[in-house]
């Protein structure tokens, strides 16, 4: 761990599930190679990751069995080890590679823009070669300007141990805001592809294994079942997911299930299923299939505590030299960064989801009640504007306490600035906000192109409405990240709080038995008023139409739907692109005073 990092608490564990094949999965790292530095609960980092691997392998070989390790992609924005390094990326490409990954593929993040495609194409392809799986996304390749796989599209193989033979695929959900040197294909038309087809005529298989950044309940993953099953009807199917930030396991059948690891290295996926075939079966009767195939999951919350208990190591026989060395260089690259950096004392904690929305410690309250109407001025000649905001660009709590340049990166990563549209008229620009957050032809746009306002985790929870109603019905706790005290072996009231996961296969399994943490619905844009407030009884003519640049396609929609007519060539650089992060740290160096009681 890293050594700003709390040191981990106790909790009540389950075991893990081992059995004849097993899976570590992560997704959603987004740069916390380094782990939670303000939380216990996810305070190992990718060098305990990698000892904990090593451990686990050694125990595979041991006892005969196979591990493999997976990363399903979005292993880059979000954190300030990728953000604020100069060329951004510089140490992320170095410290992934560190670990043993046997399976790997790309996110939406790395395609936003075209150099982190190209980052992917010169780095993380290359480093983790013949493990990178590529079945649905194409690169112009920077070299030759051709359209070519990124990698390749799928691979068979058999594991170390018990010879099961896999055939892996490697996907992207439909994605459709990459930059122009991707094309991600869309899942309906890779399934009819003759390369696709013909892997699946192969009745040589164990096991068919399926990795993506695909949320496990969304449609292209239900294709990819449908397809698969009618091709090999009794073949076990092992799905590995992403995207949403959530953790879940969906059951699609008796022998195929789907898992997802979270976000953000709170979460070390592990999956384990036994009584597979395996390509030696014949010469080795006892190793037969079983005539059951069984699957079994757990979500580890990523810390010391757990580590240690799960491969029965402690403090000192746990940490291996590789990983040793690993969390040391990433120290040195947070060092380098200058991540400790403070710009001012936040007050008190801000949620994203803990708080419904408005609410004092609602991060989105925080913004358009004081950062946004403090630190925006509107054109000269109109000193009155709305400006409008995605929630999803928000991807992290503040802390009470020290509001760092660590903070900033997590709370926005995001490079985007804001733009405005002139002089719109306040009879349109004022529903404008009703337009993007309620049912309606926008939000059937989204939903269509697969493309979100929100956080990850929110767009999940409608699919999910127990997320909601679980959390909602507990009373609000008063706690902060650092002040989790756990009392061990009695009621829930004695639990600290922490992830309490209900998916298809109950209500077990999170490693650490947890108390609830609230979780509460947010919408996909908030407002700010700049120079009026909505209950003024002269109500403005005109306004500037003001927003975050990620959402100024809707913006536009919604106009036209209002019938306003612009067009991008109607949009204006606010204060020379700077950045919203930027914005919001001007905010914090002024308001919140960094010598302040909290801090010290
Ligand atoms: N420049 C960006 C990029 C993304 N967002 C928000 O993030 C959401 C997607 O996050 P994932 O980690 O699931 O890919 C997206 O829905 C946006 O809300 C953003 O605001 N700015």
């Amino acid at each position: 761990a890293q050594p700003l990092a709390p040191a981990p608490k106790a909790a009540p564990l389950r075991e893990l599930p081992w059995a004849q094949l097993n899976f570590l999965h992560t997704t959603d790292i987004h740069g916390w190679w380094g782990g939670h530095v303000q939380e216990a609960s996810f305070s190992a980092d990718w060098g305990d990751y990698i000892s904990f691997a090593k451990h686990l392998r050694d125990r595979a070989d041991a006892d005969g069995s196979d591990l493999l390790l997976i990363d399903t992609g979005d292993r880059i924005e979000g954190n300030a080890i990728y953000d604020s390094s100069k060329p951004r990326g510089k140490f992320t490409y170095e410290i992934a590679k560190k670990q043993n990954i046997d399976l790997i593929c790309s996110g939406n993040h790395e395609l936003y823009k075209a150099e982190s495609a190209d980052g992917e194409f010169f780095h993380t392809v290359p480093d983790f070669k013949g493990n990178y799986l590529a079945s649905n996304l194409d690169i112009i390749n920077p070299n030759n300007g051709r359209r070519q796989p990124l990698a390749p599209r799928y691979k068979k193989f058999k594991t170390k141990n018990q010879g099961i033979r896999i055939l892996a695929f490697g996907f992207i959900f439909d994605f459709t805001g990459n930059d122009n040197n991707t094309f991600v294909i869309p899942v309906e038309q890779t399934v009819k592809e003759s390369w696709f087809k013909d892997a699946l005529r192969d009745k040589d298989i164990d096991l068919i294994l399926v990795y993506g950044h695909v949320d496990v309940r969304s449609a292209e993953y239900a294709l990819l079942y449908k397809t698969i099953r009618s091709a090999q009807w009794d073949t076990p199917i092992q799905f590995f997911g992403g995207h949403s930030h959530i953790r879940d396991y969906k059951i699609f059948d008796s022998t195929s299930v789907a898992l997802e690891s979270g976000r953000y290295m709170e979460t070390i996926g592990f999956m384990s299923i036994d009584g597979l075939r395996t390509a030696d079966s014949d010469k080795r009767p006892a190793q037969q299939q079983k005539s059951k195939v069984t699957f079994s999951r757990r979500y580890i919350d990523n810390n010391l505590f757990s580590m240690h208990h799960h491969t029965k190591k402690n403090e000192t026989t746990f940490p291996t030299e590789h990983g040793l060395n690993v969390t040391f260089a990433i120290g040195e690259a947070r060092d380098s960064l200058g991540l400790g950096e403070r710009y001012g004392c936040a007050p008190h904690d801000l949620w994203v989801s803990r708080r419904p929305y408005p609410h004092d410690e609602s991060i989105f309250t925080w913004l358009d009640t004081q950062v946004l109407p403090q630190s925006i001025k509107p054109s000269e000649r109109n000193k009155k504007a709305i400006i409008i905001t995605n929630t999803g660009g928000i991807r992290f709590d503040v802390f009470k306490g020290p509001f760092t340049k660590d903070t900033k990166f997590l709370v926005s990563p995001f490079t985007s600035g804001l733009r405005y549209i002139k002089d719109v008229p306040y009879k349109s620009a004022s529903r404008l906000i009703k337009l993007l957050n309620n049912e309606g032809p926008i939000l059937d746009m989204m939903k269509d192109g697969n493309t979100y306002l929100q956080p990850p985790e929110h767009v999940a929870a409608q699919y999910r409405p127990d997320m909601y109603i679980a959390s909602q019905s507990q009373e609000l706790h008063s706690y902060t990240a650092q002040d989790q005290t756990p009392l061990l072996g009695g009621s829930e009231d004695e639990l600290f709080p922490g992830y309490t996961t209900h998916d298809d296969a109950g209500k077990d399994g999170d490693d650490t038995i947890h108390q609830v943490i609230p979780f509460y619905q947010v919408p996909n844009c908030v407002q700010a008023n700049i120079g009026f407030n909505t209950g003024d009884e002269d109500k403005p003519e005109v306004v500037d139409v003001m927003y975050n640049e990620f959402i100024q396609k809707w913006i536009l929609l919604g106009l036209g739907y209002l019938g306003e007519s612009y067009t991008s060539e109607d949009t204006h650089s606010y204060a020379d692109g700077k950045s919203f992060t930027n914005i919001m740290t001007e905010w914090v160096k002024e308001h919140w005073d960094v010598a302040s009681e909290e801090c010290t």
